[in-house]
């Protein structure tokens, strides 16, 4: 466990780490306020027993004397400054733990942060592997419970063993004998029971992550396809298995739990019996003076009640931690990885300007094999792309059109050879320029959960966006009479997955994304495969008025759609199998033709 803390203390940034000691310092101060309220009122209580000590040498005595009062108003004026002192312990316990509070709050809101940036900086293929659920849960669900139960209880454990530490030591001075023994028994009876059980924490805690993971995925996939559930009727497979998930994740935090809060009452009936055994031996030792042993029993009483507590929230939160260290070590790789990470690494992509083609684009003898695949997806492809021109790219389902897109669009790295743009290789340095330059329409377009405007401007915030650009781009991808249609306009809202809006609209919203950014080169993938035949053609006459002033791309399973194109590029087994116009082609190459006939 300590190994864990401090592998997250490592994580802290500097910022963190300056805090963390600085509330240290708070922590120190507390426990000594605490300390000093309940030694002082050992004193008072011995006046309050005996008041003729008042006359004994020593400062009260010395204080009562200058004071000229009567001995029982020098007891109250007493009583009142004991409270002052216990008044301002109270004051810098609350404080403390205000801070203390925020501070374990706010340092797991940076981590769940940081872990956002992190995984939104990753390259395509991380998200093409992934599941965004599982990135989701460890965002939301991880970070929190690493934040609340273990920085939170951390922060409490060590202001409480602090404490605890301080109060031992004044007891000691007080009275070795009954400081060295309490504190011992304590101890012992807590380790007892923390060794008992920490490996059943652990495994709790991972049981719990392991329902956790388990449910966010039969959200992710529930509610992602929901429209095949309803279908099949399959609802009662992901419920009950998610009642399953929820069944296990409620039984690993319930017993956590208790583990970590049902010792304190068997440690209450240990202090019980310590408390009647000190009573009896203290009468026995003053031949049942009780005035003799008042102020001792009042000392010890007020730091038994605090420093049980103590034990008892040092107890749960060590147990706490335990029980959520598996929550911890499921985001530490990729925190670790986060801080690492190049800050700068994301640019701003305004301020980067663009990279227009004005002769070609090239790839050059690509090789590419996607993680985990032993064939490559792309063999040595080569394609020229003049500017200003349109080509199409063909062929059969795998045979590499979109690995060969995501080379282009630089979204994945080839394994050998290059892009050229105007025979300058893509690098990181002028991939964000070039990246500036290209709208693509995907094959299915992910909708925002917000209005048409912001879904044409995707991701820019409300103030940011030009609503001319907006206009002019839902124009070109012949949405105006769907937004004539609309009340609201270009501020309908749609669902996040659009689910109010037919495939074809939901593409020439995409179209319109593509258009807004005013690239100069236009990728389509499958771009109009959900529209009707008029829309099409609408569609392709808006984009073919592009042609000689911006390069496209398009991948077109139905041949059609790539008939005017100036090139058309035939693709099998992750190379260009032939290319040439499309009568060139249905003329010459027989899969070509057989393409054509099948349209
Ligand atoms: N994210 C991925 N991880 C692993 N393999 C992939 C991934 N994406 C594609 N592939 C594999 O790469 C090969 C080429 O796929 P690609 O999607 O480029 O073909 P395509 O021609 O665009 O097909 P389609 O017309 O069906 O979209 C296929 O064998 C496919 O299984």
């Amino acid at each position: 466990m300590l190994r864990q803390l401090r592998e997250l203390y490592d994580l802290l940034s500097p910022r963190q780490r300056a805090t963390l000691l600085r509330l240290q310092g708070l922590v120190v101060l507390m426990a000594f306020a605490e300390v000093a309220g309940v030694v002082s009122i050992g004193p008072f209580m011995a006046l309050v027993g005996d008041p003729g000590r008042l006359d004994a040498d020593g400062v009260i005595g010395q204080l009562y004397r200058v004071s000229g009062l009567e001995p029982r108003a020098f007891l109250s004026v007493l009583g009142v400054v004991v409270i002052a002192v216990l008044t301002l312990a109270a004051l810098v316990s609350m404080f403390t733990i205000w801070r203390l509070s925020l501070y374990g709050a706010r340092v797991g809101a940076e981590l769940s942060s940081r872990l956002y940036r992190h995984y939104m900086s990753q390259p395509w293929l991380f998200h093409a592997g992934g599941s965004s659920s599982q990135l989701t849960n460890m965002v939301t669900q991880e970070c929190q419970r690493t934040t609340n139960n273990i920085i939170v209880p951390f922060m409490r454990m060590n202001a409480k063993l602090v404490m605890a530490l301080f109060m031992a030591m004044a007891l000691f001075i007080y009275n070795p004998t009954v400081a060295v023994y309490g504190v011992l028994l304590f101890t012992f009876v807590y380790f007892i029971l923390y060794r008992a059980v920490r490996h059943g924490l652990s495994r709790n805690g991972e049981r719990v992550s392991h329902a956790q993971r388990m449910r966010f995925k039969l959200l992710g996939e529930g509610f992602g396809g929901i429209k095949d559930t309803l279908l099949l009727g399959r609802q009662r497979l992901f419920t009950d298995r998610f009642d399953q998930a929820s069944e296990r994740f409620a039984q690993g935090i319930g017993i956590t739990q208790a583990m970590s809060q049902v010792p304190r009452y068997a440690m209450e009936l240990v202090a019980f019996a310590a408390v009647i055994f000190l009573v009896l031996y203290m009468l026995a030792a003053h031949d049942g003076d009780l005035g003799a042993i008042l102020p001792a029993l009042s000392v010890y009483a007020l730091a038994g009640l605090k420093m049980l507590p103590a034990f008892q929230q040092a107890y749960t939160s060590m147990a706490t931690i335990r029980g959520h260290l598996a929550a911890f070590e499921a985001i530490r790789p990729d925190l670790e990885a986060s801080r690492d990470q190049d800050e700068a690494g994301v640019r701003d992509p305004e301020s980067e300007g663009h990279l227009v083609p004005a002769d070609r684009i090239e790839l050059a003898e690509v090789v590419f094999r996607y993680p985990g695949k032993s064939e490559s997806a792309l063999r040595e492809l080569s394609l020229v792309i003049p500017a200003n021109r349109t080509i199409g790219l063909v062929g059969a389902s795998g045979s590499g059109k979109s690995t060969a897109i995501d080379i282009l669009l630089g979204l994945i790295e080839p394994e050998q050879g290059e892009v050229r743009v105007d025979g300058q290789r893509l690098t990181a340095d002028n991939l964000r320029q070039w990246q500036n330059s290209v709208g693509f329409v995907p094959q299915s377009i992910f909708l925002s959960d917000g209005s048409i405007r912001e879904n044409i401007a995707f991701g820019l915030p409300e103030p940011l966006i030009d609503e001319a650009k907006v206009r002019r781009a839902a124009s070109m991808a012949h949405l105006d009479d769907l937004l004539g249609d609309l009340s609201d306009g270009l501020a309908t809202r749609v669902g996040e997955r659009g689910v109010q809006l037919s495939g074809g609209q939901r593409q020439r919203i995409g179209i319109a994304r593509a258009l807004y950014h005013d690239a100069d080169v236009l990728v389509l993938d499958e771009a109009t495969s959900a529209l009707d035949g008029i829309t099409e053609k609408l569609i392709m006459d808006a984009i073919y008025d592009f042609s000689g002033k911006k390069t496209i791309v398009m991948i077109a399973h139905r041949l059609a759609t790539v008939k005017a194109c100036d090139k058309v590029y035939l693709m099998e087994e992750g190379k260009v199998a032939d290319t040439g116009t499309y009568d060139e082609l249905v003329a010459r190459n027989p899969v070509f033709r057989k393409m054509a006939e099948h349209v």
